[in-house]
């Protein structure tokens, strides 16, 4: 590795996992000075505030083992209004939203970003997988080398400036291999189980929690053809393609076959939930799309727009997909050259030339 000649300060944004852990230990032997900040963006009740206490005391102990300078902030007023307030808009639209990327176009990378300036530093850093590139006076945002774990998709919504002032020290690693590089420096979380869904919910139930914000409204779940088969707790709590929760699963009589039944269609206005047999249903396929809030990490749209081939993900757990774009009237339009499954209001599809994160927008 390179030794910085110059101590340049840089903030790492610690979780209290272990990829943000590797990559603080990665930029203090790379010669920066490095500070470590745990960010505390949730405070409502008591199960998080555990998780949230855990989080922070390993964030402590892999600062203190590597011999770095840590602090705490807590940001949970701008996370409310500027991430969960739009969270639970969009699900009361009947939408299905992606916190995880507003919180790094609002919190991680401006909250975060603008704290960490104002203590003295030039950059930020944090253990995304995820790589960026500066080709000539352009920050582009490159997937991971480790592809199974690539972060991009979250990220599409980041500007220059953003992308200018960021370092992700473990993009070019493999996650094995970041594992590895935990054990063998000691890191007290080495073994520390990956974090799963959506932060501020963790483990629980997701329609337990949503039912504290959302006025839940029961209403039938039908079939295509207009047979009622259940009822639904709410239309707010499902989304297109779900297939566990329905509660359906033994009717019968009205099964064609022994297919799961999915969500293949809400209903807002009549406060109705389709569903049909089988994962390849025709409702939950289709080749095109239209996105709107399109935004474009250069700052401008693709110069090379019609019939060039881009691929494109409409959803994070997803191979992007080849796929054309065009804009229109601030939509943006992709036109995929297979179907794509179970498309979604409110899910991002981003924009991708190879390895290039380009930008996306909101699925409408
Ligand atoms: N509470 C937090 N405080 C500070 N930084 C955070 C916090 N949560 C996440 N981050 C930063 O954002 C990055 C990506 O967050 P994500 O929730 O995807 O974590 P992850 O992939 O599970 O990584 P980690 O193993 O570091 O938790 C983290 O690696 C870390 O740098």
């Amino acid at each position: 590795m390179i030794k910085k000649l110059s101590k340049e300060l840089v903030v790492i944004g610690m979780s209290g996992g272990v990829d943000s852990s590797v990559a603080a230990w990665i930029l203090k032997e790379e010669g920066y000075k490095v500070v470590g900040l745990f960010m505390q963006n949730w405070e409502n009740d008591e199960s998080s505030s555990c998780s949230i206490k855990n989080d922070l005391l390993d964030a402590t102990s892999v600062a203190d083992l590597i011999g770095i300078d840590f602090e705490y902030v807590n940001f949970s007023e701008d996370y409310k209004e500027k991430v969960f307030s739009i969270f639970l808009k969009e699900y009361s639209l009947g939408r299905t939203p992606n916190p995880d990327i507003l919180c790094n176009s609002e919190i991680k990378f401006k909250a975060f970003l603008d704290h960490s300036l104002k203590i003295g530093a030039k950059k930020i850093a944090t253990g995304h997988y995820a790589r960026i590139k500066k080709n000539e006076n352009k920050y582009q945002l490159l997937k991971a080398i480790d592809l199974n774990k690539d972060q991009s998709y979250f990220l599409y919504r980041l500007n220059q400036e953003q992308l200018s002032r960021s370092l992700f020290p473990i993009g070019n690693l493999h996650k094995k291999d970041v594992r590895a590089l935990a054990k063998k420096i000691g890191l007290p979380n080495a073994y520390k189980k990956d974090s799963t869904g959506i932060c501020f919910i963790g483990e629980k139930s997701f329609t337990t929690f949503l039912n504290k914000y959302i006025p839940f409204k029961r209403g039938p779940i039908l079939t295509l053809d207009g047979k009622q088969i259940g009822e639904h707790n709410g239309i707010s709590f499902y989304t297109i393609g779900q297939r566990k929760g329905l509660g359906i699963g033994g009717v019968k009589n009205l099964s064609v076959s022994d297919n799961a039944w999915y969500v293949v269609k809400k209903d807002l206005y009549n406060n109705i939930i389709y569903v049909s047999q089988g994962r390849d249903s025709s409702l939950l396929q289709s080749k095109l799309l239209e996105a709107e809030d399109i935004h474009w990490i250069e700052g401008c749209e693709p110069q090379k727009l019609d019939n060039y081939l881009f691929s494109a993900k409409s959803r994070y757990r997803q191979q992007d997909s080849s796929c054309t774009i065009k804009t229109n009237q601030n939509k943006l339009i992709v036109s995929f050259l297979e179907n794509q499954w179970a498309i979604t209001e409110g899910q991002s599809v981003v924009i991708y030339d190879n390895d290039v994160c380009l930008g996306g927008g909101i699925i409408c």
